[in-house]
């Protein structure tokens, strides 16, 4: 037979027992960064989770969306700040940050699943109580209306993976008043992993995954490695709360959370399905 038919259904059997493995278990997708703003590679990436879905697993989706708050405060002329990687915010940038997160980057995602034939559900923290919070002063500093995630309620998500939808969920959470936060969507994922026990939780970032002092990828971090690699300063900035984050959804359960390109087409099938994967894995 031609080579290039074997190489193809050669894919195909690689991916197999994989496809058992995942086969009914839950796989939560923290979506965000740089994945985010091409179009392009995110017409991809749904057709990705809609593979992912249709061979089985059970896909959530957590989103970011932090370029677009930081395009949006921009438009309305209003400063954005960070503080230790989370955002000042204030009563108005808290509007905005609702309205483009649960409001603009939610619901483009559930268009472009509609427009796979899929049916996903865009809902936020605030929807069912999923994500309760109360204000998060880090180091006791006042930085707004900022979450610190204090419970995840799973029932909702459980209903609507259940009833075979996919959810997509806005990091906005909701305090005992009814107050709405902001809360950092690395955060939620790996809240959102370990309340579900999910088999896997994947970040797609804009990088090949966590590097080294040289920059060469690093394919495997144990977790009782991690306090090391940051202590060392190997990793800071954007990737310590998903390494941080990464620890303790495996602590809670959670098999493997995998930090990986979202700017490769196909990253994340590369990751799920291939015997080498594409980018880092942290696991017990
Ligand atoms: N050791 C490391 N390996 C990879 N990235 C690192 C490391 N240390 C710090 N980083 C930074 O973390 C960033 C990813 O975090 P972030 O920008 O918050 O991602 P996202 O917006 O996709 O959630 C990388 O682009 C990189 O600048
Ligand atoms: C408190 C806090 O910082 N919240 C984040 C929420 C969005 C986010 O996390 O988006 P990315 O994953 O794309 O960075 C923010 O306001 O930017």
């Amino acid at each position: 037979m031609d080579d290039k038919y074997m190489e193809k259904a050669n894919i195909l059997i690689e991916a197999l027992p994989y496809i058992k493995e995942f086969y009914g278990e839950i796989v939560v997708i923290k979506y965000g960064g740089a994945a985010l703003v091409d179009k392009e590679m995110e017409a991809s990436v749904i057709k990705d989770i809609a593979l992912m879905k249709l061979v089985g697993i059970m896909p959530v989706i957590v989103h970011g969306g932090g370029k677009d708050i930081n395009k949006m405060l921009d438009r309305v002329g209003k400063e954005h700040k960070f503080i230790n990687g989370l955002r000042y915010t204030d009563n108005d940038t808290m509007d905005i940050v609702q309205m483009v997160l649960a409001g603009g980057v939610n619901k483009d995602l559930v268009s472009l699943f509609t427009n796979q034939g899929m049916n996903a559900i865009g809902i936020s923290g605030q929807d069912g109580h999923i994500l309760e919070v109360e204000k998060h002063t880090p180091g006791g500093d006042d930085i707004g209306y900022v979450g610190k995630i204090k419970s995840v309620n799973p029932m909702l998500i459980a209903k609507l993976i259940d009833d075979d939808f996919i959810p997509i969920i806005a990091p906005v959470g909701v305090d005992e008043t009814g107050h709405s936060y902001n809360i950092n969507a690395d955060f939620v994922a790996c809240h959102v992993a370990s309340a579900l026990s999910a088999k896997k939780l994947l970040f797609m970032s804009d990088i090949e995954g966590v590097l080294n002092k040289d920059k060469n990828l690093i394919r495997q971090i144990n977790i009782g490695d991690v306090q090391g690699l940051i202590d060392d300063g190997t990793i800071d900035g954007g990737m310590i709360p998903k390494i941080k984050g990464a620890k303790e959804s495996v602590e809670n359960g959670v098999e493997g959370v995998h930090i990986i390109d979202g700017r490769v087409e196909h990253s994340l099938l590369i990751e799920l399905f291939t015997n080498y994967g594409i980018g880092t894995m942290i696991k017990e």
